[in-house]
């Protein structure tokens, strides 16, 4: 499979508006995409998603790097490697608000180069797969922010783009909305078979939607690995350990000092350790201390991890890419 995308080394810096001082938003960011691929784009709040995904379409020109789309250079030649994108931005910012959703899709039908005589058509069958027929002449603004989102996300399946950036499709929707939104991705996803990268919180996005995840913080990766190696990889280290009796207050700081990843659940004649290591030797140190102490284990279980610990724990530190990719 061909590279659709190809960032390298991009560095971003803003300046603050009172002051001299720049904020480094992104920091040397390098990664590739293949065709077809559907790639998250996670990280906490200002580690740099946004500002990555507007250098990737080209709204932000970055301090240094370059970002290649289809092989071509998005700087030198803008239009063209623009031709084969299409962004949903965060706000719905790429929506007229005072046309009516049909508007809206007509006008961005012809905009995006969709010939006069298959607009109709195009634009009845996206009203259809996105559920929007009945509103399709309501004003934009009488919307509700997720038929808003879906609108945002239908206009940029108008042109048949070989990659499509989503930057946060999810934020702010009802469980249901954002269940319905998910569902309309990840068939987009799997029967147009084209790249899709979406930054996002919802880990739920990442663990139906994303084959991979780059992981940002700070303006640098992370993490850039398969989800399934992710969740997999920090699995085999998760216990759930249940103990006779509880732990004391002293106990506990010990515990603290050395594994700060650990949900403590006291019962009413046991309790439960919920605990994961960064390297599996850890849980042999684990069972010295209860032993010193003189706590007993009643029984151990291997934990489930949901992709959000995983995250928390990237995040945290735990793991960077070099030793992920050493010990899979
Ligand atoms: N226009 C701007 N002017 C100055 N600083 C900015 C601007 N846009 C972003 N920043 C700063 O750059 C950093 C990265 O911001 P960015 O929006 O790319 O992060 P993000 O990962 O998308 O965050 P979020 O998840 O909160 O949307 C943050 O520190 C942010 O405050």
């Amino acid at each position: 499979m061909g590279l659709v995308v190809e960032v390298n080394n991009i560095t971003k810096a803003y300046k603050k508006r009172k002051s001299k001082e720049q904020v480094q938003a992104v920091n040397g960011i390098s990664f590739s995409v293949k065709a077809g691929e559907v790639l998250g784009l996670l990280g906490p709040n200002g580690a740099g998603k946004t500002t990555t995904i507007k250098m990737m379409c080209g709204l932000l020109i970055p301090d240094a790097g370059t970002v290649f789309i289809k092989g071509i250079d998005n700087k030198k030649h803008r239009l063209k490697a623009l031709s084969h994108i299409s962004a949903v931005l965060e706000g719905n910012r790429n929506l007229y608000w005072r046309l009516t959703v049909r508007e809206n899709m007509e006008y961005f039908a012809g905009n995006r180069g969709v010939s006069q005589k298959k607009i109709t058509s195009r634009v009845d069958d996206l009203l259809r797969k996105f559920r929007l027929e009945e509103k399709e002449n309501e004003l934009v603004n009488r919307l509700s922010r997720g038929m808003q989102q879906k609108l945002a996300i239908a206009v940029a399946m108008l042109a048949d783009s070989d990659v499509i950036l989503l930057d946060e499709p999810t934020l702010g929707l009802d469980v249901g909305t954002r269940h319905e939104v998910r569902e309309l991705l990840r068939s987009i996803a799997q029967v147009d078979n084209r790249t899709i990268i979406i930054s996002t919180h919802d880990m739920e996005v990442v663990q139906d939607l994303c084959e991979r995840v780059i992981i940002i913080s700070d303006g640098e990766i992370v993490a850039d690995d398969q989800v399934s190696n992710l969740l997999r990889l920090f699995d085999a280290r998760a216990y759930s350990i249940s103990l006779e009796g509880h732990l004391n207050e002293h106990q506990l700081s010990k515990l603290k000092n050395k594994f700060p990843m650990f949900n403590y659940l006291p019962a009413s004649h046991h309790s439960v350790l919920e605990i994961s290591f960064s390297v599996s030797e850890q849980i042999y140190e684990l069972f010295d201390m209860l032993r010193h102490e003189g706590v007993v284990i009643e029984s151990i279980d291997r934990g489930m991890l949901h992709f959000e610990q995983v995250f928390i724990k990237l995040i945290k530190g735990e793991k960077t890419h070099e030793t992920l990719a050493q010990s899979i």
